[in-house]
């Protein structure tokens, strides 16, 4: 579904040059829940991006359901990938309404029938249509990252991009938004590929993970055997101990998938 092979990506040039993705192979199936962790910096952002077509200047071959990614970006390609930001006050124009902001990629698309899907789409997220009319600066973080997760997937895509979709929240609300991702998932035919810090949601939501240090994929896993402590890498092994405590609280909130 998802396929990265031999992708390496640099940024600056010259004396500046400096490579941030080395040789990175992932293999996402459909359907399936995929996550990606590791340290801050090691380049689980980028490699979002770069399948999101935010950077395209990457080399290698990525490909999605399939069919090859150019460097170029398509249409059909922004139908297919969405990605959900961290940050859902920086993702959301101040200015726009809710309503504008999720008739805009219809807009764009030319797709029909905007009054209704806008409508289905906020019952979708837990809102409801009184909230066409107001701004981003009137909804809790919660609802405005609902509202990104509504825009993300209003055009119907396969595949959803979430980068740390629910750390920037406070940790009842994170629980929220992350069931509200199971039941999307569930509803069908969705496959996520999903950056986070925390394993307890690792653990919950995902089948596999591969964990990135430095710009490469260290080792790729099965979920079962990172909870068991199966890792083959101490490195892998000292991220998940170093952050099991800070995750049990909201691993309980989050309903097992
Ligand atoms: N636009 C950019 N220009 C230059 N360097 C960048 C740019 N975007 C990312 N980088 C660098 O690429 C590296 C990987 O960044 P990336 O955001 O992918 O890490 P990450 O693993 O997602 O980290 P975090 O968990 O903190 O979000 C970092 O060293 C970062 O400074």
């Amino acid at each position: 579904m998802i396929r990265t092979q031999g992708l390496n990506l640099h940024f600056g040039e010259g004396a500046d040059r400096r490579q941030v993705l080395f040789d990175v192979e992932l293999s996402v199936r459909p359907g399936e829940i995929y996550g990606l962790i590791g340290e801050s910096g090691s380049g689980k952002t980028t490699v979002l991006k770069c399948l999101a077509g935010l950077f395209t200047h990457w080399q290698g071959q990525l490909a999605i359901e399939g069919e090859p990614l150019t460097h170029r970006l398509k249409r059909e390609r922004c139908r297919q990938v969405q990605m959900v930001f961290q940050d859902p006050w920086g993702s959301l124009h101040p200015r726009h309404t809710i309503g504008d902001i999720l008739e805009e990629p219809l807009l764009i698309h030319g797709t029909g029938g905007r009054d209704g899907r806008i409508n289905r789409w906020l019952d979708r997220v837990g809102l409801n249509r009184a909230f066409r009319d107001r701004y981003p600066h009137q909804l809790s973080g919660g609802q405005r990252q609902r509202v990104a997760i509504a825009r993300a997937l209003i055009l119907e895509p396969r595949v959803l991009l979430l980068d740390e979709p629910t750390s920037a929240l406070d940790v009842s609300v994170q629980a929220e938004i992350l069931n509200l991702l199971v039941a999307l998932h569930r509803e069908g035919g969705l496959t996520y590929l999903m950056v986070t810090h925390d394993p307890g949601v690792m653990a919950h939501l995902c089948q596999r993970v591969s964990v990135m240090q430095h710009g490469k994929i260290l080792e790729t896993l099965g979920v079962d055997a990172l909870v068991a402590g199966k890792a083959r890498q101490p490195y892998t092994r000292m991220l998940i101990d170093a952050s099991q405590r800070y995750s049990r609280e909201l691993a309980r909130e989050v309903a097992a998938y």
